[in-house]
Parts: C-alpha cells; structure tokens; sequence
C-alpha cells in the first residue's frame, strides 16, 4: 500500500505552506523565557459510522511524522535510511477520516469534502454533528481540530475514496467488536489520541445499545 522505495532528510524550506518554526519570547514571573514551536493548520477529524453495514469507517495511511517518530524513538539513523530494517509499514497509522484547515470555507464543509475525498460519501453538512474542539501538540504547535460525527449509508456511497492528487489513503471499515479492541487495547496501528477519542466518545454517545 505504502509502495516507498527511497527516505531521506532535508532541511525546511523558509517558504513551507504547512509548517512554520518561530521562537516566542515571554515575561513570567519576572523572569524572561522562551519557548520553540510550530505554526501549523487546524483541522478537522470526523467519526463516520455506516449504519448499513454498522461498520466504523476510518482511513490508513503512510505518515512520514510517524515514521520519523519510530525511527527517532529506536535510535535509528537517517544518514542513510534502512527500508529493510524500518520498512514503510512501521509509519502507517489508522486514523479518523481527517483534513487540514488551508481553505476559506466553514469547518463543517470542509469536513464534509474530507469525508467525500478519503471516504467516498457524499454527504451534506446539515448532516454532519459538531463533538468537540481541542487543542493538540501543546508543547509545539497548539493546533486546533475540531471533530466532528456523521453518519452514513452505502447509498451515500459514490466513489471509493483513498484521497485526491497523489494522496495514497486506504479506507478501513471496522466492526463495532473491532473498534471496541482498539480502544480498550490503547494505540496500536500508531492510531492518534484523536482516534481513540473520537472512537470513545463513539461508544458512550452513538453506538448502538447491543455494541
Ligand atoms: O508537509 C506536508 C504536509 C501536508 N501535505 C499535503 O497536505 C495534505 C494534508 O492532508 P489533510 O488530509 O488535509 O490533513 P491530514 O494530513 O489528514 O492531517 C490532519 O488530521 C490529522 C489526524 O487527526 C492530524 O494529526 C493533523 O494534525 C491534521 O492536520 C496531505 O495529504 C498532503 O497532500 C504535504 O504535501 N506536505
């Protein structure tokens, strides 16, 4: 699915459209501080449940963060990356269907487009329920995602997703059992807290009384 054949490193370009690095000066206490951190987009994260099928509907990926994470985190060098020792696989994670705020449009509709573009449903934004706001990455970007739940059937289905331009997305349909595991397992599938948020708040808000 990853079909990578070749990692490397570089430096950031000034010009980045997605991140921005600053330092941020303050006065605390008298004493004056500073801290590192990132500029980067809001988001949006959607929790999709197909009622047809009662499947949670999620999205795999390869997430070159990730990879770098685990790499990062075992040690391992990036002079000369090893695909047979780290292979791709290690940076896909399983995520809520999700996108980034780089547009001015209202967050309901630009979840609806992700919704359409990594899930293929076609749904309308009166559909589509707000959850909550939080703020992630608090010691580096203190982004915003909003979340948002909607459901759908297999006739809202009408392509079969996986992303636009060279997005490589796979769709994931989870049986209730299985999205029960994962949240009672913790991160596996290098899913983010968003997900197993998003997938708790599921079963304490949404999911049908046998679930
Ligand atoms: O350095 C980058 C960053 C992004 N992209 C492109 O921008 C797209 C952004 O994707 P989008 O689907 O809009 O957002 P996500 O990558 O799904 O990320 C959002 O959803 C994630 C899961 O909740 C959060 O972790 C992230 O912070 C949040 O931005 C990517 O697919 C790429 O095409 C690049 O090409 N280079």
């Amino acid at each position: 699915m990853e079909n990578i054949s070749k990692i490397w490193l570089g430096p950031l370009p000034a010009d980045s459209p997605y991140v921005k690095p600053f330092r941020m000066y303050y006065v605390q206490n008298g004493v004056e501080k500073n801290w590192d951190l990132l500029k980067v987009h809001d988001s949006v994260a959607i929790i999709l449940f197909n009622t047809t099928r009662q499947k949670l509907v999620l999205v795999r990926q390869f997430r070159p963060a990730v990879y770098h994470g685990v790499i990062a985190s075992k040690e391992g060098s990036f002079d000369n990356v090893d695909l047979e020792a780290f292979p791709p696989s290690i940076g896909v994670t399983l995520e809520l269907c999700a996108g980034i705020v780089d547009k001015s449009k209202s967050w309901k509709e630009i979840a609806r487009e992700e919704v359409l573009e990594e899930c293929g449903y076609e749904v309308s934004v009166d559909r589509i329920e707000e959850v909550m706001n939080y703020r992630s990455g608090v010691g580096s970007s203190g982004a915003k995602q909003a979340m948002y739940y909607c459901e759908v059937t297999d006739a809202d289905k009408v392509n079969s997703g996986g992303g636009v331009e060279d997005e490589l997305i796979e769709v994931v349909e989870l049986s209730l059992d299985e999205a029960k595991k994962m949240v009672q397992q913790g991160a596996i599938n290098n899913s983010p807290p968003s997900c197993l948020m998003g997938l708790l708040w599921f079963f304490a808000n949404k999911a049908p009384a046998n679930a």
